[in-house]
């Protein structure tokens, strides 16, 4: 018998093939409420009793989360690791699993049609810009906060506040800002300085519950609008924009100028977004998570990188710096443009 002479391996593609095991693995496990069982060690009998699942089925899922580094196990008995403690605990600002299941619907429900939306093109209906639409946004906002104070807003909080111009800030605008928690964790790591949260209504309801939970009625307000058409307020010393731009990109230069105009001399803005690079198939993470809704809201996509620097300085900003971070979500880029 003669085999192929084979030079290459396929453990990539059985990877691959696999993976959205890992994502089911996960979302089901949330939904079981499997983690926070688990704060106290359980074998599966004890667990499966908790929750009243079957316990041969999930005796199988926990050594599949354990493979997952998601839980240990020991003589028998599952424990939470500090991923999970951290980040799949229910009722913890650092909660991310509300923010998954969300998130997990509205892929499955993007991906679950991608070869007809490949065969076919995007869907061309009209985009839902309605009241509805905006609806949706509220409530994204609140799971979206955990994703926010998982690790990202303090660390971009750390960023901004060394920078040289920071100690003479007066007044920040959190642009597309959502629960407002960039915003919050800039101010809040400032001595007086105050801010703005601008977003559509609904999301700007979700930002001043935010504002009140963490006190900061004196020093945070919410401004609503459509940051497309409406004015988003003047005299900032600093305007931060994360994941919102993507929302502008048919009308980037014209935001981008607003945005100018919207700050004092010397004033500074912050863009933090994805920045697709090697002719857009990097970085694999932001790659495969915009790719169906790039399909769907085509001509609406992930940004290359480079491409808000180039914004910025077309705008007249008198220097860009821009710098990839590494983020809980993966490379992002951060484009420092000064006026
Ligand atoms: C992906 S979220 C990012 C939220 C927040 N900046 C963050 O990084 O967590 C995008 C935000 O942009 C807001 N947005 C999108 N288009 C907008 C527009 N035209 N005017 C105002 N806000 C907009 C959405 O409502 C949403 O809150």
């Amino acid at each position: 018998m003669i085999l192929p002479e084979v030079e290459t391996s396929a453990a990539g593609l059985f990877n691959m093939l696999y993976s959205s095991v890992e994502s089911t693995l996960l979302i089901t496990s949330i939904r079981l409420e499997v983690f926070d069982y688990l704060v106290t060690p359980k074998t599966a009998e004890q667990l499966a009793e908790a929750i009243e699942t079957d316990p041969v089925s999930t005796n199988y899922l926990l050594n599949a989360l354990v493979s997952c580094a998601l839980l240990e196990k020991e003589n028998g008995y599952f424990k939470n690791t500090i991923t999970s403690r951290t980040f799949l605990l229910k009722n913890q600002p650092t909660s991310l699993g509300e923010a998954f299941l969300m998130q997990s619907g509205m892929r499955d429900m993007m991906i679950s049609d991608l070869y007809n939306m490949v065969k076919k093109g995007p869907d061309s209906t009209p985009k839902d810009t309605s009241d509805q639409s905006e609806e949706k946004w509220g409530r994204f906002a609140s799971a979206m906060a955990n994703c926010a104070r998982a690790g990202t807003a303090q660390q971009m909080a750390e960023v901004v506040s060394k920078m040289p111009e920071f100690p003479e800030f007066k007044k920040m605008l959190d642009l597309g800002g959502g629960p407002g928690i960039f915003g919050l964790a800039i101010v809040s790591s400032h001595p007086d300085m105050r801010g703005v949260i601008f977003d559509r209504k609904p999301s700007t309801k979700v930002a001043a519950k935010f504002i009140d939970e963490y006190q900061m009625q004196d020093r945070m307000e919410v401004l609503a609008g459509d940051y497309n058409q409406d004015p988003i307020g003047k005299g900032y010393d600093l305007i931060w924009a994360s994941s919102t731009l993507n929302f502008a990109q048919q009308n980037l230069q014209p935001v981008v100028k607003k945005i100018y105009n919207a700050l004092n001399p010397n004033g500074v803005f912050i863009n933090l977004s994805e920045g697709l690079t090697h002719e857009a198939t990097q970085p694999h993470f932001f790659v495969l998570c915009t790719m169906a809704w790039s399909i769907q809201n085509h001509p609406l996509r992930a940004f290359n990188q480079g491409e808000i620097a180039e914004e910025m300085i077309k705008a007249g900003f008198r220097s860009v710096r821009s710098q990839t971070v590494d983020t809980g979500w993966g490379p992002m880029d951060l484009d420092i443009a000064r006026k």
